[in-house]
């Protein structure tokens, strides 16, 4: 039996997580918080994020899973290390120092970061490498839809694509993003090697991410789309099983399948 702490437990995803956790043989949601007050989910109270340092020393849960923003995200890390707690971290839109921050507090506790915790979009990720392989100057460009609240653009996802078909072309050690284009408008003609990047919001889609590949007079799409976000939170408890007991240091969601 593991203990797991939640995080953003009144959002889309908090409750997701809790209410996956209480279908689960062998995961126990040892404590919940949320910024502002809101009632039980799935039966678990729900307590205030202010709380969390003195609310993991007293309840000493196993892991921490989070989904809430980078803001709140970093701070909740970094009570994981002051506290010895694991973190599994499914927040997207980081910047270059949060993610320090998170590396930092890697260096005490395990913390298994992913933009997305579906095993279909894990699966999506060997494809696009794959196949990026297989036809490597065939043109590129990734579209990705989301729910009209998403706040982060492209999807975190998104960015995780944009790097494996980077790491593919061998790109990354130059200019990581140099070759990406965020839409187009007016005289833009395709550059050799750039990869157009689309993101669309729209009602309540949950997710979809689309790799399109052309050239030789073919066109190959790579697809893939969350049907509920039931998907992302069984990823993330997966992922929170796997992370206990684990060594302190940074954690992919491909190291625990
Ligand atoms: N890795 C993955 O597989 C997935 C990742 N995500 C990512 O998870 C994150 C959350 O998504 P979702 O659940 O849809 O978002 P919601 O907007 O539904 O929930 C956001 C949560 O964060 C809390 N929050 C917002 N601002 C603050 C703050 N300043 N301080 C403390 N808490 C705050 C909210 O609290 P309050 O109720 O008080 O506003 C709420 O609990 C996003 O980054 C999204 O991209 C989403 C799905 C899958
Ligand atoms: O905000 C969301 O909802 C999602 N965010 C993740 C991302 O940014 O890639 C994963 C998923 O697509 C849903």
């Amino acid at each position: 039996m593991i203990d797991v702490a939640v995080t953003g437990a009144g959002g889309h995803m908090g409750r997701e997580v809790i209410e996956a956790a209480a279908d689960r043989d062998g995961v126990d949601v040892a404590l919940a918080v949320n910024r502002t007050s809101v009632g039980p989910v799935a039966g678990v109270p729900v307590e205030d994020e202010a709380d969390l340092p003195a609310l993991l020393a007293e309840r000493d849960p196993d892991v921490l899973v989070d989904f809430t923003l980078p803001d709140p995200s970093t701070r909740y890390v970094e009570a994981c290390a002051d506290a010895g707690v694991a973190a599994v971290v499914g927040t997207t839109g980081f910047s270059e120092s949060q993610l320090a921050v998170l590396a930092d507090a890697a260096e005490s506790v395990p913390v298994l970061r992913a933009a997305n915790f579906a095993r279909g979009v894990a699966a999506l990720r060997r494809a696009v490498r794959e196949a990026v392989a297989a036809v490597p100057s065939y043109d590129v460009e990734l579209t990705e839809t989301h729910h009209n609240r998403k706040r982060d653009a492209p999807s975190g996802t998104a960015l995780t694509l944009l790097d494996d078909v980077d790491e593919v072309r061998e790109e990354r050690d130059s200019s990581p993003d140099a070759d990406r284009v965020h839409g187009r408008e007016g005289e833009q003609p395709r550059e050799d090697g750039e990869i157009g990047v689309h993101a669309r919001r729209a009602g309540d889609v949950t997710g979809e991410h689309e790799l399109l590949l052309a050239g030789n007079h073919e066109v190959l799409t790579l697809t893939h789309r969350a049907e509920s976000r039931g998907v992302f939170a069984a990823g993330a408890l997966d992922a929170a099983e796997w992370l206990v007991g684990r060594q302190a240091g940074e954690y992919d969601f491909e190291d625990a399948l």
